[in-house]
Parts: C-alpha cells; structure tokens; sequence
C-alpha cells in the first residue's frame, strides 16, 4: 500500500531525529516463562538444603531414646558414674546441633517464602494486567494465590511433610525394640490416615460453599467501595449491607458446620493418639515384666513412636492447606504460562500514523452477538474520523479494538501496516493516545496522570500534552495547578475537567494515533471549543485522531465521517458527502415514517 516510509516532522516542527534515535528504546524484558523457571530453581535449591537440615535433625532425635537405652542397659547395670556423664554431655551436644539445624531449616523456609513473593510480585502482577484484557479483571486475584503460596511455606504443615519421610524409619525402630509395639505404631498410623480421609470427605463441600460464598461478598465489598456515592445519594446502604450481610452469613455458616466436623474427627484422632501412648507403655510394661523388653526401652519406644505419628498427624492435618496451596501454585504458574513474553518483538521506527482496518469481526466469547461484522476501511497519516451512531451500535467496541485494548474475533487491525499484535506492546503504548468513555484518573498529581505515571516524563512533555490538549489554562485555574492531588474517585476535579485532563494524558508523549470516545460528554460551551481547538492541534500535529461522538459540535473540526449501525459501516465518507447524505435520508423520514435509527444524531449537524 502506499505510505512512504519517510521520517514524519516532530510535531514541534523540528527536524527529523537522527535514525538511531527514532527507535524506541525496549524496556527491559519481562520474560514470564524464565521467571517462574529461576524461581522454581532456587526454591527447589533451597528445599534441598532444608531437606538435608531436616535428615539431620530426624537423625539427631533419636539421640534421646538412644540415651534412655543406654541408661537403662549400661548405667544400671555397670553403675558406672562416667559413662553417665559421657553420655549426657553427648546428649546435650547433639540436642544443641538439632536446635540448631531445626531453627536453620525454618530460617530458609522463611526467606525462600519472601523470595517467592519477591520473584513473582510483579512479574504475577504484570501478567494479571495483560490477561485481564481478555477477562474481567479477574487474573488480579492470583496476586493473593501468590499470599497463600508464601503462607503456605512458612506453616508447619510443610515441615510436616517434610518429615513425614521419616516416620517409617522410626517405626522401624519400634519394630527393632519390639514388634508388638511396631504394630501398635503402624496400627496407629493407618488408623489416623482414616481419619484424614473421612475429615476430607465431610469437611470438603462445607469449606468449598464457604469459599464461594465469601469470594461474593469480597466482590460486592469492593463494588460497595467503588460506588459509595451512589449508595449514599440513593439511600442504597440498608439494601448494600443486607447483600453483604447474606453472603457474608451464608460463609460462615457453611465454615461453622465445615469446622463443627472438623472438631469432631481431629477430637478423636487426638484421644487415639493418646490411647496408643497408653496402650504402647502399658503393652511394654507387659512385655517388660514378661522380660522380654527393659523399661529404658519401654520409654525409648514411647518417645520414638511420638515422633513417628507428629509429622504424619501434622501432615493429615495439613492437607487441606497443601491442596489450597497447590491449587494456588497452579493458577500462578498457569498465569505466568499463558503470559506473553514482552521482548520478542521488532522495534519500529515511530509510525507516521497511516491506519488499516481489514475485516474486523468481532462476536464476544461466549455469544453469538455480532458486534462488529467485518469492517474495512482506512485512513492517511493525520485524518480525522468521527464515528457516530446509535447506541449499541458499537462505536465503543471498535474504539477499544482500534487501540488494542481488546482483540478480534478475526480480521485485523494495522498501524502503517503492521498488525497492532505485531508492534512491541511498550512502544504501541506510546505512540497511541486513548480517552475512555469513562474516564478514570489514577489517584495522584494531575501531572503524574497526564504523564502516565511515567517518572522520567519531563516537564517540558507535560505542558506540551497539556497544550495540545488545549487544557493548560484549565489547569492553570486550580489552586495547586500541575500538582493538584487527585483522589481515586477523581476529587476535587469535576466531571468535565476529569475529561480534559484524561485528553491531555491521551495525547501525552507525541502520540502518532489517537481514539476519544466520546470526549465531550461531560463537557460545557467552553470545553466543548477547547476540544475543536484540540483537535485543530492534533490536526495540524498530524495525528491520526479518531473521535466517537453523539453531539453535532465536534463534526464540524472533522475530515470524514462513518456511520456505524449494528455493527456495519452504514456510511463513511468525507465529512461534507457523509452529512449531505444523512441530510438527504432523514428528510423523507420526517414526513413519511418515524424517525429511524440513525437520525437523532445529526440534527442540527453543520453541512
Ligand atoms: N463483551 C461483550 N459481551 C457481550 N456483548 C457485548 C460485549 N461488548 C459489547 N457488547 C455489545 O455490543 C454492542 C455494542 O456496544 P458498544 O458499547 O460498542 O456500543 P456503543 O455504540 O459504544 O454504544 P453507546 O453509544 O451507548 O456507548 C452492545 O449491544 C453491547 O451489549
């Protein structure tokens, strides 16, 4: 197609920037899929180190039945004062390094959970912003997953898996000092894992309804934040609370009857568990008494049967958390898997801002609603459209198609010729300007916003945003100017200087290509002819300017116009051709049938 690659002039009307710098510089690669790998690689690093700590400190316990044995067959029987003393200075030695390697254990655990969270944080964070363009928003909540993953870490259920391993040796052990005891010990053991999996079973669906039930109120919790103007105008409260309040009760009845059967299984397991402490020293009394067993072995059994059913009651206790974490693990790692690395594409030079638009389809995930139905057309570097239409009609829908901001269902979109898919998402970004329907600001300065938060932005950029936007002196008349303090709910600024600063931050960093939808909608007579002067700007800018608009004024600073209507291209054309045409088929519609579909929009449109 025909649009020369030749440098574009700065809007400033400087010369060209030499080659190397009309290339964008690449911000430093955000590649997901190696994240996750390094991060899994240095937790793994330091399980294996925890693993190892958790070997020796299992190893060094049997230090204390090994004392009692040795106690009982060696002291009594020799009375020997020094092998008592050289045997408890050993003991004390290896109770020491135990400590030692125990607190060491927990240390790492505790720093490999910071560096999880450390690692992923904005990485997680990053993805879930990229994935939600295809959502509703609803990938921010892995953030907590990454929460519980590092909750997870820490507890003590890990260590008891950890540990777990060793609970056969230990039964081995028992079984060395006696069978019987063995097999009270495993006996035990299986006994408990039946527990475990009657608790799972009967707890499971109570825990699931009470998760559900509460992920709701979470989320009308925060769609109560977010409109507590209009609950408060519209006396909403009582009814707000009330849905809260149901779904809130719904949870914790649900976690009451859950935790009630929890008690009760986890009651019982625990009166087993003392009931193996009896039947193992009673049994070894017996047996002692029998002569089969001293009493130092008695007690040695008791001891290292304790340790053999600690890690395997902790982990049946735990395994409700382990499968909450591994679900959490999934969904962060699934989240990092489908996101798309950053640093894989072609740096352009700056695009003049030529657009093509090839067979656009879109029909929502889900439905059959054809919103867009295949729609081409193009525009030359610095053409101004307005797109105007019925509502439903889906001026908004291709608005945020034209700046990507969601994806088609085919066909596709180019900026001088590249498919915006194809540009590197960071550089696309600052050469598009786009103004929201419903403009939000982010809570900080006005000129933090006009430059997108961007902390290299200088001065110097934000006047020029602010000047092409027209809004300088708007901004000049609030008492802090440039620094006034927005709050999230875009106080103390009103709804139409919201609107203009949300253009300024549109057309901030020279973009080449810029989509307002419905820019004056909050706007009065003077906002309204800042926004013509605006786009006089953006005109004499060369900036490709896209403008979807219900009001006539915004026609008239306009090149060429298309009518959108269910989705299809009913007319576009140059602006004079386009309004002539509307005007030649509303007349017979005026004195024949209603008005149609289209009509309203144009009255008292200049020709
Ligand atoms: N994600 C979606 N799922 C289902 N339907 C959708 C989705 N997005 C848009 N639509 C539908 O597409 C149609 C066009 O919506 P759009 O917001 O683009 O209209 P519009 O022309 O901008 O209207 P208005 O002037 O009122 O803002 C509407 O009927 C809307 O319900």
């Amino acid at each position: 197609m025909g649009v020369k690659n030749v440098p574009a002039k700065d809007a400033s009307g400087s010369p060209p920037a030499p080659p190397s710098a009309k290339f964008h510089k690449r911000v430093a690669p955000l590649d997901y899929t190696r994240t996750l790998a390094q991060m899994k690689s240095k937790l793994r690093a330091n399980l294996a180190f925890v693993v190892l700590m958790t070997c020796a400190t299992n190893i060094l316990i049997l230090a204390v039945p090994i004392y009692l044995f040795q106690i009982s067959d060696r002291v009594f029987t020799s009375r020997s004062i020094d092998t008592l003393v050289m045997l408890t200075i050993v003991i004390l030695g290896a109770i020491m390094v135990q400590t030692i390697l125990d607190a060491l254990r927990r240390l790492v655990l505790m720093r490999s959970a910071v560096d999880v969270a450390a690692r992923l944080g904005a990485p997680v964070l990053s993805a879930a912003a990229q994935a939600s363009l295809h959502s509703n928003g609803r990938e921010y909540q892995v953030l907590g997953d990454l929460g519980a993953l590092r909750s997870f870490l820490v507890s003590g259920t890990l260590l008891s898996f950890l540990d777990v391993p060793f609970a056969p040796i230990f039964m081995l052990v028992v079984f060395l000092i006696h069978p019987h005891l063995g097999m009270i010990v495993v006996g035990t053991a299986a006994l408990l894992a039946v527990f475990a999996w009657v608790n799972q079973k009967i707890t499971s669906d109570g825990f699931r309804r009470a998760n559900m039930a509460q992920t709701r109120a979470n989320l009308h919790l925060e769609s109560m934040s977010r409109n507590s103007q209009i609950i408060n105008a519209m006396a909403m409260i009582p009814e707000a609370v009330a849905i809260w309040g149901r779904d809130t009760a719904q949870s914790l009845k649900a976690q009451i009857e859950a935790q009630d059967r929890n008690v009760y299984t986890a009651s019982l397991s625990r009166m087993f568990r003392l009931f193996t402490q009896i039947a193992m020293l009673g049994w070894g009394a017996w047996l002692s008494l029998d002569g089969q067993i001293t009493g130092g072995m008695v007690i040695a059994a008791s001891i290292v049967a304790g340790r053999a059913l600690a890690p395997i009651e902790g982990a049946i206790e735990g395994w409700n958390s382990f499968l909450l974490a591994r679900g959490a693990y999934d969904r962060v790692s699934n989240l990092l898997a489908s996101a798309k690395s950053r640093n894989d594409k072609l740096r352009l030079p700056k695009p003049l801002g030529r657009l093509d638009v090839e067979r656009l389809l879109y029909v929502p995930q889900g439905t059959k609603h054809v919103v867009l139905n295949a729609l081409t057309f193009s525009l030359a570097p610095g053409d101004q459209l307005a797109i105007i239409g019925n509502s439903g009609a889906g001026k908004t829908t291709l608005g945020k198609m034209l700046v990507g901001s969601i994806l088609p269902t085919s066909g596709a979109v180019r900026l001088d010729l590249m498919d915006l898919r194809n540009w590197d998402p960071r550089q696309l970004g600052e050469i598009l300007g786009y103004l929201p329907q419903d403009v939000q600001l982010f809570p900080g300065t006005i000129k933090a916003n006009i430059a997108r938060m961007r902390e290299d932005a200088s001065d110097e950029e934000i006047h020029r945003a602010a000047d092409l936007a027209d809004v300088h002196d708007m901004i000049a008349s609030l008492p802090q100017g440039y620094e006034t303090v927005v709050s999230s709910d875009g106080a103390p600024l009103s709804g139409g200087q919201k609107q203009r600063i949300g253009l300024a931050r549109a057309f901030f960093g020279d973009p080449k290509f810029v989509v307002l939808d419905e820019p004056n909608s909050n706007l009065d007579t003077l906002g309204d002819a800042a926004l013509v002067r605006a786009l006089g700007h953006a005109k004499r800018s060369g900036i490709t300017t896209i403008v979807v608009t219900q009001k006539p004024s915004l026609l008239s600073a306009v090149d060429k116009i298309m009518l959108l209507s269910e989705g299809n291209i009913a007319l576009f054309g140059w602006r004079d051709q386009v309004l002539a045409e509307l005007e030649r088929r509303k007349r017979p519609q005026q004195t024949q049938v209603p008005p149609q579909a289209h009509a309203p929009e144009l009255q008292g449109a200049p020709a």
